[in-house]
């Protein structure tokens, strides 16, 4: 398990991370979200004792990381690819890490083997391509068999088949019981991986929720119709106090309704429908629309909806369930 409370870094007058705090759970993959900028990688690293806070603390199983000794066996982590020594080759890289923890040389191979990479095990990781650096780190991550892994943006540079395997890997880690922390700025990655989600925007937290709660709360539903008399279809919603909006293609959109009450209507006028379809935004427009909110903030400096009349959903520093 890993806790944050009030965690805050500041870099001079920009305050990257700001206050948070949550939990992150075992048993599941949890993704860590926000746009770039928004302070992942700033968290993670003050996670592992990279970085100093400014105020607040991170707690690995209740205890500080420099508490822990030989931390591998704790936490494992896939932070920058490219931090390997790439004089030396992918097995030594790791032999030298397992040597500094403690670790039998007998998981250097098993971790190799794990990942993919024991045909290049002998070649110096300067020559290794994005991909395979992914690989390396993930097995560096994977060497102590620590209960608590956190992946910053481990898709970045993998081929599909890695990508693939790499989401396996983690939801196998987690149904072992495992603490699984994985940061990206794609939902659509997540919507295929995580389980919950902590989402941040300008180091604040904007959302600490399950994944399908998350979907729930903030994809906007709704309902659309097309039809050949579009027209009158349209006249007719609106004379019935709905909001039509034309969504290009010969589609309307409307929010607030359903298709029930929407076919009944046209069929009680005589309108023929070629479609009636019941709608969910995707989790990236669910996304989009929470962080918006940090975008415009960043914008106009001020409250950003004015006079509630932006759009529906979450917006800036409103709070979620559980958060
Ligand atoms: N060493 C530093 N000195 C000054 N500012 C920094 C430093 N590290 C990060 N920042 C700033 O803090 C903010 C958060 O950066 P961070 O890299 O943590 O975000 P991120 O969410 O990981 O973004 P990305 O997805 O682009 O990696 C950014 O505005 C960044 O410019």
């Amino acid at each position: 398990m890993i806790e944050l409370e009030g965690l805050t870094k500041r870099f001079g007058a920009k305050t990257a991370v700001d206050h948070l705090s949550f939990t992150v759970r075992p048993g599941v993959v949890t993704g860590f979200l926000g746009p770039n900028g928004a302070g992942k990688s700033t968290t993670m690293r003050m996670m592992l004792d990279l970085d100093n806070p400014t105020s607040g603390t991170v707690r690995i199983d209740g205890r500080h990381y420099r508490e822990l000794q030989e931390p591998l066996k704790y936490i494992g982590a896939l932070l920058d690819a490219k931090a390997m020594h790439g004089g030396r080759s992918a097995y030594n890289n790791l032999l030298c890490l397992a040597q500094s923890n403690r670790i039998p040389e007998r998981r250097v191979g098993e971790v190799l083997d794990l990942v993919g990479l024991t045909a290049v095990a002998k070649k110096k990781s300067k020559g290794f391509s994005l991909g395979m650096g992914q690989r390396l780190g993930i097995a560096s991550a994977l060497l102590g068999d620590p209960e608590i892994l956190m992946f910053d943006e481990p898709v970045n540079g993998l081929d599909p088949e890695g990508i693939h395997w790499i989401r396996n890997l983690m939801k196998r880690l987690a149904a072992e019981g495992r603490t699984i922390f994985v940061s990206s700025h794609l939902m659509s990655e997540m919507a295929l991986t995580a389980d919950h989600l902590i989402v941040i925007g300008q180091g604040k937290l904007l959302a600490d929720t399950s994944m399908a709660d998350f979907i729930q709360r903030n994809s906007r539903s709704y309902v659309r119709l097309r039809s050949p008399q579009q027209e009158r279809l349209r006249d007719l919603l609106h004379a019935n106090g709905f909001v039509a909006v034309e969504a290009g293609g010969g589609t309307l959109e409307v929010d607030g309704a359903t298709t029930e009450k929407l076919g009944e209507l046209a069929a009680a006028h005589q309108i023929v429908l070629h479609e009636l379809s019941a709608q969910r935004a995707s989790l990236e427009e669910a996304f989009m629309q929470m962080t918006a909110g940090a975008v415009e903030y960043h914008a106009h400096g001020t409250d950003i909806h004015g006079g509630g009349d932006g759009p529906a959903g979450p917006r800036w520093g409103e709070t979620f369930e559980g958060v």
